[in-house]
């Protein structure tokens, strides 16, 4: 077959941020945009459309299992592989369906880095482009603030129903135990515990993706073209002259397992965090002497590409309440989100510094610089997700998920051949900081202050996991070692930031050393937000589509 015609831009991957970018460039019917994505169009999946299903779409196939090292630092655990959507809409489709934002001073730290224009003052209002927010019902006693939100975007959000009446004790625990009320995190101002919007159509109950709200209702568009079941695996040069090499176009193999090209005139990767730096790798850039060890040639060395894996991690808490709450099919959860000195308390804190004082291995200068920024401005660090869960016989249970929102311990992700369909290799590295482990201890050690604090307390019979008698910085950390696990917010192995600083892309998300090979998805972002990661994506991609129309 004839391969397919020549894209003005070809776009690697159909995913949260892919679409969004190929939506907007295919507004203009001159401009002919061609997705290429690894899985199928997800259409009658309702893994995908229920979002009451959050799970059942892992280990399916229409996500990737990414198999991930053994935590080095967390007793050599192996965690169950990391999930990640191999569908049209990517992870936006197999997510847990939150949608949230984080601080407008994390936002700030990704231009103090370096990176002109991208700031809370273009995020925001690209996040409520992104944004169609439905308030809830007038008999609702959830709050929120309208203008903390987008009203005319393409992702719908909107909250759970009525919340059960155990979240007011929570958040007025919360406030008598040294945190505070949020009428709504969504506005810039991340601190404090609230009620936390959802990707869903009210109307049907449906969740929202990348693809329903920016492919499905645009497909008509001739110049939107999406080749389903096509994985990328190289970058075709038709110039690979040093520091200014020239993409032609993308090999890809289809679902027979033919080799194909497609053509480009702009090459864009929003293969995800995992899925774009190997593509890089395999394509000659990366760090020259590793890939020379693998036999490919270096076309332009840039040793950032797969490093500074960034997760944040959490670690499940639970408690026996003393009553069964009907909850109906569909309830909502709470954020508290706070800064380490707030979580760690006054008695904690020289314990805290020294250890964020300490020169931290593996992480890039200017990285470090910026989060001790954040924690001099008491911005937010720890978060809290909170929520009920009632079983179909016996009490209901209270669980909270601690997260270190800006882990110092980075990671990697690595191909091991030149073999485009051979996994990479992935290294989270959690806890190589020992800063990362004390905080999540005096994470656990928060939230067993906001359960034994009234008027929550009243509702609590005793801890399930951890056990009451674990209750020592000591011993919380070895409950951390045991228990914590992913959140699936992976950051910045294609990190934006100067290329002296390990950036792999530029303020326009052009790689570093060619003059047409773009890079639009999570694998960028060099801050994590005080949220979970969709809200920031989706932002992230409606500003870096409004840098390529310029
Ligand atoms: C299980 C899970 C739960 C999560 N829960 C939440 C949540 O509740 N709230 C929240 O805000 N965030 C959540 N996140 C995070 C959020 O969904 C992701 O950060 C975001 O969707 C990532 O967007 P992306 O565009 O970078 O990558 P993706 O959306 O993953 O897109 C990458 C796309 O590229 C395709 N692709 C990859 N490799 C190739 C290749 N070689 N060739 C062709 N195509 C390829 C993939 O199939 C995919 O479609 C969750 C993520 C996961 C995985």
């Amino acid at each position: 077959a004839a391969a397919p015609a020549p894209a003005d831009y070809l776009i690697v991957g159909g995913g949260t941020a892919g679409l969004v970018l190929a939506n907007r460039l295919s507004e203009d019917p001159k401009v002919h945009v061609l997705v290429l994505e690894g899985g199928g169009d997800g259409l009658g999946n309702v893994n995908i459309s229920d979002f009451r299903r959050v799970g059942a779409a892992w280990g399916t196939d229409i996500d990737w299992q990414f198999p991930t090292q053994p935590l080095k630092y967390a007793n050599n655990r192996t965690l169950t592989p990391g999930p990640r959507g191999k569908v049209l809409g990517g992870s936006s489709a197999i997510n847990g369906d939150v949608f949230d934002r984080g601080d407008a001073r994390e936002y700030d730290q990704w231009e103090v880095l370096g990176n002109t224009g991208w700031n809370f003052n273009s995020l925001f209002p690209a996040g409520q482009k992104s944004e169609h927010f439905y308030p809830p019902p007038a008999d609702s006693d959830i709050e929120y603030v309208l203008s903390h939100h987008g009203t005319t975007g393409n992702v719908a959000t909107s909250y759970s129903r009525n919340a059960p009446p155990i979240h007011d004790a929570i958040i007025s625990s919360v406030a008598n135990s040294g945190g505070f009320k949020s009428s709504d995190l969504e506005g810039g101002n991340a601190t404090g515990i609230a009620h936390v919007t959802n990707a869903r159509l009210p109307s049907n109950d449906t969740r929202a993706t990348s693809a329903t709200a920016y492919y499905f209702p645009y497909s008509y568009r001739p110049n939107f073209q999406v080749i389903l079941h096509a994985t990328a695996t190289r970058i075709l040069w038709s110039s690979t002259d040093e520091e200014n090499a020239v993409a032609s176009g993308i090999e890809y193999v289809d679902q027979s397992g033919v080799t194909r090209t497609a053509s480009g005139k702009t090459v864009v990767l929003s293969a995800g965090t995992w899925g774009s730096p190997p593509i890089l790798e395999r394509s000659g850039v990366g760090n020259a002497t590793y890939l020379s060890s693998l036999g490919i040639k270096s076309v332009v060395d840039l040793p950032g590409v797969g490093e500074n894996l960034s997760e944040q991690t959490l670690v499940p808490m639970q408690w026996q309440l003393n009553s069964s709450l009907p909850l109906g099919d569909v309830t909502p959860f709470l954020l508290n989100v706070e800064s380490v000195q707030t979580t760690v308390g006054p008695a904690n804190l020289a314990t805290a510094e020294s250890l964020l004082n300490a020169p931290p291995p593996n992480l890039s200068p200017a990285l470090y610089d910026a989060h001790k920024r954040l924690y001099q401005n008491h911005t937010t660090w720890v978060e809290d997700y909170i929520a009920v869960s009632t079983p179909a016989e016996g009490p209901s249970v209270l669980v909270m998920y601690p997260v270190n929102l800006h882990p110092l311990s980075k990671g990697s992700v690595h191909i091991v051949s030149s073999n485009g369909l051979e996994y990479p290799k992935i290294e989270y590295n959690f806890f190589q900081n020992p800063f990362d482990l004390f905080l999540m201890a005096a994470g656990c050690a928060r939230a067993q202050k906001i359960a034994s604090t009234p008027p929550l307390s009243d509702w609590i019979v005793a801890p399930i996991a951890p056990a009451a008698n674990v209750n020592t910085i000591d011993a919380l950390q070895d409950y951390v070692r045991s228990n914590a696990a992913y959140t699936n917010h992976i950051i910045g192995t294609a990190l934006m930031a100067p290329r002296q600083d390990g950036g792999v892309v530029d303020p326009h998300l052009k790689v570093y050393g060619t003059k047409n090979v773009y890079v639009v998805d999570a694998s960028v972002i060099p801050i994590e937000p005080a949220a979970h990661l969709q809200g920031t994506v989706y932002a992230f991609a409606e500003h870096a589509a409004t840098l390529f129309k310029q």
